[in-house]
């Protein structure tokens, strides 16, 4: 990270808490974070759709600051789609963020790079924020691969896009041989991916946008290991699965600069 772009840490929650579980959270979640951490980090949760109402509730009533969004979103803006989600309606929940294209919708349900981009569209034209996934299979990384693979997602999912909107998205760089497998890839290997995401931001989108795009790790953060993969000048944040569940630990991980002494 730099002093430049402020840090971003989300918790996904993926397909756990039920609304009332969520309100706690946010509750006990707040209360664990200094007024120092949040005015230097940006803390976002990410709830599943049924828990949105209430998270909303809870931050908007406490005066919390802590952002929020969704963990999906339809590419379509209204219409016979039976089960999906617009990105108007999110955003009329005050939604500020969206992930578009994690690794689990990418695998469970078939999501490829067109709808990705399409879906990154979607959250655009309802003046929402992706959070765009981009990440290598263990084959892919055990071929030494990684770096092609991932810039080619970051080209297809952001094509067609303003420089405009690429400078406003958040990307996550999440390795999915260390998604909720306890393997976390070193600082080392996050930092050469995620520097390699930046340089192609810059050479497509020029320098002003590559400088100002946050660039997120995922897979097994801890808030033992938060501050080594933050201490990389390419990385300003962490999609955090598992550990964001437990209100000690991901506020642990917001509060990774008190670990490298900062
Ligand atoms: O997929 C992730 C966040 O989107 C990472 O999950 P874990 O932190 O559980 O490995």
């Amino acid at each position: 990270m730099t002093e430049t772009r402020r840090p971003i840490i989300a918790g996904n929650w993926k397909m756990n808490l039920n609304h009332l579980e969520a309100i706690l959270l946010v509750q006990k979640l707040a209360a664990s974070l200094p007024e120092r951490t949040l005015a230097e980090v940006e803390v976002v949760v990410l709830p599943p759709f049924t828990a949105l109402r209430s998270v909303q509730t809870a931050i908007d009533g406490d005066k919390l600051q802590l952002g929020y969004g969704a963990q999906d979103v339809s590419a379509h803006a209204s219409g016979a789609y039976t089960g999906e989600i617009s990105g108007g309606m999110l955003a009329k929940l005050g939604c500020t963020y969206v992930v578009i294209g994690h690794s689990e919708r990418r695998q469970y349900h078939n999501e490829d790079d067109a709808l990705v981009n399409a879906k990154i569209k979607a959250a655009f034209a309802a003046e929402l924020t992706p959070i765009f996934c981009v990440g290598e299979g263990l084959e892919i990384r055990e071929a030494g691969n990684q770096v092609s693979h991932v810039l080619a997602q970051v080209d297809a999912g952001l094509d067609g896009l303003k420089a405009e909107q690429v400078k406003q998205t958040v990307i996550a760089y999440e390795p999915v041989w260390a998604i909720g497998t306890g393997k976390t890839a070193t600082p080392e290997d996050a930092q050469e991916v995620c520097g390699a995401i930046r340089a192609r931001l810059t050479e497509r989108h020029g320098a002003e946008v590559g400088e100002a795009v946050r660039i997120q790790y995922g897979g097994s953060v801890k808030a033992s290991n938060a501050a080594a993969i933050m201490a990389q000048p390419d990385v300003d944040g962490a999609l955090v699965g598992g550990a964001s569940l437990d209100a000690d630990e991901f506020a642990g991980i917001c509060r990774f600069s008190e670990h490298v002494g900062r």
